[in-house]
């Protein structure tokens, strides 16, 4: 049998239907964390297995929040966020259109230089009528060559299981990177190490190495309904390790309290953060260090 696996990132404006599309195509039983789908920014939302294809979710999260205005920086660094997706959809208002926040998502998605499948979705296509969506339609495929376009209605359920075929056929083979047993449930130590790999993504930027990774070391839950958690990144090359430290350790401190009131605000309780950096030249050979990812370890894996 011939696998498929990767990972989809949905983007869009606030309130475009996200979680509401996200729910629906992941289903109850593997959603990680649909009750707290608004305050959660936990990069991995969920997983959806369809046919041979397993398909991760992922999202820029705290990057669309309400806004008058979605400027270019932030739309890029929404880019970078995504930037180990597979494939994109952007979801869009069908009754509100190509609005600004749309215009700028689009721009943002210009600058690319990759080639990466970007999907359009039209949501909410209960609230128009066909010669409006059909106009809209037009207009944004003139705006941006999308590779497909669904209509849509995240919360009716129509138009998703076509755009989740789609997606199963676009993400590259290759073995799932959950096992099956463990996607009801990512544990909580992995989220915690995304959050923190995250926050040095939005940190770093370019600079940011590729070799690096976050692992939850402990979780100690404390007595007073805090907890302390010790993570450590492993880079590659030493001189990795001066670039996430930064000045006088600024970057480092920045990244541990951004982490760190993400995680707590996902725990719901106070948390104490502890980051340590270590340089660990073989870690992408090592198999280990994929299982606590909660990844399959393969090779060649880009
Ligand atoms: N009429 C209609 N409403 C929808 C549809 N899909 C989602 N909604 C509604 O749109 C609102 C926003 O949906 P969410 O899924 O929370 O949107 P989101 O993009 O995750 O929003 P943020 O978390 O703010 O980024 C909710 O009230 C949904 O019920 C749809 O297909 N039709």
């Amino acid at each position: 049998m011939t696998t498929r696996a990767g990972f989809i990132a949905l983007i869009g404006e606030p309130n475009a239907g996200k979680s509401t599309l996200l729910n629906r195509m992941v289903g109850a039983k593997v959603s990680i964390v649909t009750h707290k789908v608004q305050t959660t920014r936990a990069r991995i939302r969920g997983v959806a297995i369809e046919g041979d294809s397993q398909l991760v979710f992922v999202d820029t999260p705290g990057l669309f929040r309400p806004r008058r205005r979605l400027d270019r920086a932030m739309v890029a660094a929404a880019w970078s966020g995504a930037a180990d997706a597979d494939v994109v959809v952007l979801l869009i208002e069908a009754h509100r259109g190509l609005t600004e926040g749309v215009q700028a998502i689009l721009d943002g998605l210009k600058e690319r230089t990759d080639d990466r499948k970007v999907a359009l979705a039209i949501n909410k296509i209960d609230r128009v009528e066909a010669p409006v969506l059909l106009k809209l339609t037009e207009d944004l495929n003139a705006a941006y060559p999308f590779d497909e376009t669904y209509m849509i209605s995240a919360e009716k359920g129509h138009g998703v299981e076509q755009l989740r075929a789609w997606l199963a056929q676009e993400v590259p083979e290759g073995p799932w990177l959950y096992p099956e047993d463990q996607i009801a449930d990512l544990p909580l130590r992995m989220i915690a190490a995304e959050m923190t790999r995250e926050k040095l993504t939005l940190r770093l930027h370019q600079e940011l190495p590729y070799q690096l990774t976050v692992e939850t070391e402990a979780w100690e839950n404390r007595k007073d309904g805090s907890a302390k958690i010790d993570q450590v990144i492993y880079v590659a090359r030493d001189g990795h390790k001066g670039i996430l430290l930064g000045k006088k350790g600024e970057t480092i401190k920045a990244v541990s309290k951004a982490a760190r009131e993400e995680i707590a605000e996902f725990v719901g309780h106070p948390v104490h953060l502890f980051l340590q950096v270590k340089v660990r030249p073989g870690w992408l050979e090592e198999s280990e260090r994929y299982s606590e990812m909660g990844l399959n370890f393969k090779d060649g894996n880009t």
